[in-house]
């Protein structure tokens, strides 16, 4: 039987920090959720709605399975399935505006007809934020709104299309001697607009901090289609509410980025990479407050991955073994956990000196076994592959849960261990790894369950256990990739009955509708609202009433 995370229930305390109690003291009994809106009724797409489209556009950017369009469903497929094939639409209808005129006239059609639409970029989410969860909701796919408008070289301030790759900018801001202040391993593939709507953090988070510090502005079309033009790109601006926060992680669900406008630092000339590996867990917590002190100002990323990270990245035994070999230059690395050191500086001598002085007291201590420092730009770009191929190979062994949460970092191993012992006990084989990695300087924690195929018994093993342990740890269940499908309707672990009315409220406000992105980031009813809070479930589950709804976590 998948019993819930909480027996004994030791929760009442975070519980009533997040004011679960005073939710179900509010509304006892009650079986109406406070905020829940009445859901809309969106509309069904019609062959009308695909002539209007055409009426605008050329057909090269309207490709529909119904008619007049030509295309057959099979080949929206690339467009209604996630990256890791988990989440699967089957919308029969995707445009590809090149302007923001076209997204405009496209969502001033929407609007009226009440059609759900779903924004669109690099389809490289791991949420299931980019796709569709139906068959009458419009993909509006922005890759064709590629083209940088702007940089200004004294102040740092790119102006692109939201449908830019990232790396294409990375490599543009690099002749003009500057960098995006965000790097992730799918920077071949996601998109500026994409990044910016899911808030996404990465590697360098640590140094230049969020996208809510570079965003200076956007431009996004409302879903009644007309343009908020905000791409400013003031440092400072106080004239009152900073809208285009809202639209920062807002997963598509207020309107569509269509424009950005950020902040990007200098170009450091002087980049080192130091790869250690540590014995254990206690040694990294250490290394890593060292490292901080020490570092300061050229710290530029702290990135943690354990021992089943490597395995699933350079493989389980001799082939591993090997690599290790060649990434640390002995003949034999002790077994251990990894961290991975950057710093970005302007005076390549006093990083070095640094760096090197940090290495060598760290490696005299207990805490590093060994340790291998980049000599040249190759190693650097393997060493960095070690840890951003991570991802991926989880997804080359198996199908893959993944739980990106904040936690504190001291919480970290806890976490781990707690899943892996639920893993061992009860999953029956079915689950084959529990990948541990992260942004560690931002105490940003990344688990990959590895399993054999996607199945309901092991997703509801894992959750809302997951969300449950997080939650006592005084996190977040989403620390960077959003809560889109995946985590909607847990959105009570992570914030209060008070946030959650207020964003309702606030989508209400800007998308009165409900057409933007359905069923992303607000659920119908949250996990726990129809009983008056979570705190009525969890009070359900002691009575022995609620096992049910928490192991069908519903
Ligand atoms: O796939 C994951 O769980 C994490 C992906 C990405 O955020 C990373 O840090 O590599
Ligand atoms: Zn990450």
């Amino acid at each position: 039987m998948v019993r819930s995370a909480l027996s004994p229930l030791p929760r009442h305390v975070p519980l009533l920090r997040h004011g679960f109690a005073n939710a179900a003291t509010s509304f006892p009994g009650s079986t109406a959720p406070p905020s829940a809106p009445p859901q809309p009724q969106l509309a069904s797409l019609t062959p009308a709605d695909i002539e209007h489209f055409l009426s605008f556009l050329p057909a090269s950017q309207v490709q529909a399975s119904l008619a007049p369009g030509s295309t057959a469903q099979a080949d929206l497929d690339g467009y209604n399935t996630d990256w890791m094939g988990k989440y699967v639409g089957r919308s029969r209808c995707v445009l590809r505006p090149r302007t923001t005129d076209q997204v405009s006239s496209i969502m001033r059609h929407c609007y009226a007809r009440r059609l759900g639409v779903v924004p669109q970029g690099g389809n490289t989410g791991l949420v299931g934020g980019g796709v569709p969860t139906g068959s009458d909701e419009v993909i509006i796919n922005l890759g064709l709104m590629n083209q940088i408008r702007a940089f200004n070289a004294s102040s740092g301030v790119l102006t692109a299309d939201a449908g830019c790759v990232l790396q294409t900018l990375n490599t543009f801001l690099t002749s003009k001697g500057h960098v995006m202040p965000l790097d992730l391993g799918a920077k071949g593939s996601c998109q500026i607009g994409g990044n910016v709507s899911t808030n996404a953090g990465g590697l360098r988070m640590v140094r230049y901090g969020s996208l809510h510090a570079n965003v200076l502005g956007l431009e996004v079309v409302m879903p009644d289609g007309r343009v908020l033009r905000g791409l400013r790109g003031l440092r400072k601006d106080n004239t009152g509410y900073h809208l285009h926060h809202l639209f920062v992680g807002a997963e598509g669900t207020l309107g569509v980025v269509t424009g950005v406008s950020l902040l990007t630092p200098p170009l450091s000339p002087a980049v080192n990479l130091a790869l250690l590996r540590l014995p254990d867990y206690a040694a990294v917590l250490s290394v890593v407050g060292t490292v901080r002190a020490k570092l300061g100002e050229i710290l530029s990323a702290v990135e943690y991955f354990d021992e089943t990270a490597w395995a699933v990245v350079n493989g389980d035994g001799a082939a591993g073994a090997e690599v290790e070999r060649q990434v640390f230059g002995a003949d034999t690395v002790p077994p251990g956990v990894n961290l991975l050191i950057e710093t970005s500086g302007s005076v390549r001598e006093h990083d070095e000196e640094k760096l090197t002085a940090l290495l060598e007291e760290l490696l005299d201590g207990p805490h590093v076994l060994t340790g291998s420092l980049a000599q040249d730009e190759t190693q650097l770009g393997r060493m960095w592959d070690l840890r951003e191929g991570i991802a991926e190979a989880c997804g080359k062994a198996g199908k893959v849960y993944k739980y990106d949460v904040s936690v504190p970092i001291q919480e970290w191993q806890n976490v781990l261990s707690t899943l892996r012992q639920r893993a061992a006990e009860r999953s029956e084989g079915l689950i084959e790894r529990v990948v541990g990695f992260g942004h560690i300087g931002d105490g940003n924690l990344h688990i990959n369950v590895v399993c054999g195929r996607y199945d309901k018994a092991i997703e509801q093993l894992l959750e809302p256990f997951m969300f449950e342990l997080v939650e006592s740890k005084g996190g977040s269940i989403s620390a960077e990739h959003g809560l889109g499908v995946q985590k909607a309707k847990y959105i009570l672990y992570s914030k209060s009955p008070l946030e959650l009315e207020l964003m309702r409220k606030v989508k209400a406000a800007f998308d009165p509708r409900g057409i933007m992105n359905p069923g992303k980031v607000l659920p119908a009813v949250a996990v726990g609202e129809e009983r008056g809070g979570l705190e009525g479930v969890l009070q359900g589950a002691l009575a022995g009433a609620g096992a049910g709804a928490l192991e069908a976590g519903k």
